[in-house]
């Protein structure tokens, strides 16, 4: 019997799950959100317990991830540490290097490190994650599972920038996409709830959680998506501007006289998005609980919904229609008025919510009966996915 524990470390929150291997039994789940913010929210999930939670400011990703090796053992889950024979990272930018999930081994680990420039808020904190469990469970195996996988076959048109053909091939330019660990098990699972073989079903998938994108698949493949060379771009995010003329870049370092690029960089990744435009927080449940009365929460709020429609409506169009529309992450699959918002803007595809379905929350269908096209709601699973990852790899 393999324990085997998930670690899925996000821009706002670290989700983990230790499944017992080969049956894919959860033994334990959790996650910290709100990570590095005031109020982050610790919660655990064991056997037939009801979840534990708790909160604690400021908890980082490492004291987050030491916080749930304690519980585990607090509570009992486990013993002692060495029942963990497995642990697997999920790490965003895996580039031209990785197309599959590996082994860690420290090549393994400094390629990822090397990897930075393409997911800047990601790759560092995931290495020092793969770090940190190497340390505590020494002899422990480690595997790395990537977010950008589910994108390497994205058709040429889509995944290349309009630049010199020569510089596109030279440097490996392109849009890697990201959240495909979510994409993916949002799109296997859409084929099940759909009862269609994988192969046949066309899907816009909209992950929107703290990092927010889309997918446009077909045939069961990825054939579009909104991030890009890094997941800076696309769609307003928490903290992350999204699309942009780059030609903001030059003119803000001349009008702040900042030379170094990076920090107008770290600006447009840390200090933009929900938070830039409202000025209350990356958080959408607190810029929510200000619409009716911030101009600035309702107009962080209406960019927001425009930016998810517009894509969507886009994706719709170069797939000459879809199966389904599917709402996952943290704020998909959490607010019943944030989706009505996005699905009215895209009534031109005679897209309807069933009031009921949406307000209840539930996976499944949400769209209304005369729907010209179906709305799912599907709590994705990046741990599971992962897990099945690794566990074809250790066959
Ligand atoms: N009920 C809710 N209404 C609106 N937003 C929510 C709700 N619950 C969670 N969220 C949002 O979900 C986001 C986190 O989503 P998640 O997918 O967990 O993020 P990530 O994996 O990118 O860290 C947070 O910005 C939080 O505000
Ligand atoms: C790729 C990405 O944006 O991930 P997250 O949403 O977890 O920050
Ligand atoms: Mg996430």
């Amino acid at each position: 019997m393999q324990k085997t524990l998930i670690i899925n470390a996000g821009s706002s929150s670290l989700k983990w799950q230790l499944f017992e291997m080969p049956a894919e039994t959860v033994l334990a789940s959790g996650m910290v959100e709100r990570i590095s913010m005031p109020g982050s929210i610790f919660t655990i999930k064991y056997g037939d317990h009801q979840k534990f939670e708790t909160t604690v400011d400021n908890l980082d990703q490492g004291q987050a991830a030491k916080m749930m090796l304690t519980e585990l053992q607090r509570l009992a889950v486990i013993q002692s540490l060495s029942e963990i024979t497995a642990v697997a990272h999920r790490v965003v930018a895996g580039g031209e290097t990785f197309k599959h999930a590996v082994e860690v081994t420290p090549t393994v680990l400094a390629e990822i490190k090397g990897l930075s420039d393409f997911a800047p808020l990601h790759n560092p904190m995931e290495a020092q994650g793969i770090e940190t469990m190497a340390q505590t469970l020494p002899n422990v195996k480690q595997y790395a599972v990537f977010d950008s996988q589910f994108f390497t076959d994205l058709p040429e048109m889509n995944a290349i920038y309009s630049l010199p053909y020569e510089l596109t091939q030279k440097y490996h330019i392109r849009r890697y996409g990201e959240h495909g660990i979510s994409h993916g098990y949002l799109t296997g699972r859409a084929a099940e709830l759909l009862n269609k073989p994988k192969s046949d079903v066309d899907l816009v998938t909209l992950h929107l959680g703290s990092g927010a994108s889309l997918a446009a698949v077909k045939n069961g493949k990825a054939f579009d998506t909104s991030m890009g060379f890094t997941p800076l771009t696309g769609v307003t995010m928490g903290t992350r501007a999204g699309d942009l003329d780059p030609a903001v870049l030059p003119f803000l370092m001349k009008e702040l006289k900042i030379s170094d690029p990076n920090e107008i960089m770290m600006m447009f990744n840390n200090d933009s998005g929900l938070l830039g435009v409202s000025g209350i927080s990356p958080d959408m449940r607190e810029i929510k609980a200000q619409e009716q009365t911030n101009p600035r929460a309702k107009l962080a709020i209406d960019i927001f919904v425009n930016r998810i429609a517009k894509y969507a409506g886009s994706y719709l169009t170069e797939l000459h229609g879809a199966d389904a529309v599917i709402f996952a992450g943290g704020i998909g699959e959490h607010n019943a008025e944030l989706r009505q918002q996005i699905i009215t803007e895209l009534q031109v595809f005679g897209v309807k919510l069933d009031a009921k379905l949406n307000a209840a929350g539930h996976e499944g269908v949400i769209s209304a009966a005369d729907s010209a096209i179906k709305v799912l709601l599907i709590p994705t699973n990046e741990e599971l996915a992962m897990v099945r990852q690794v566990a074809a790899l250790q066959q």
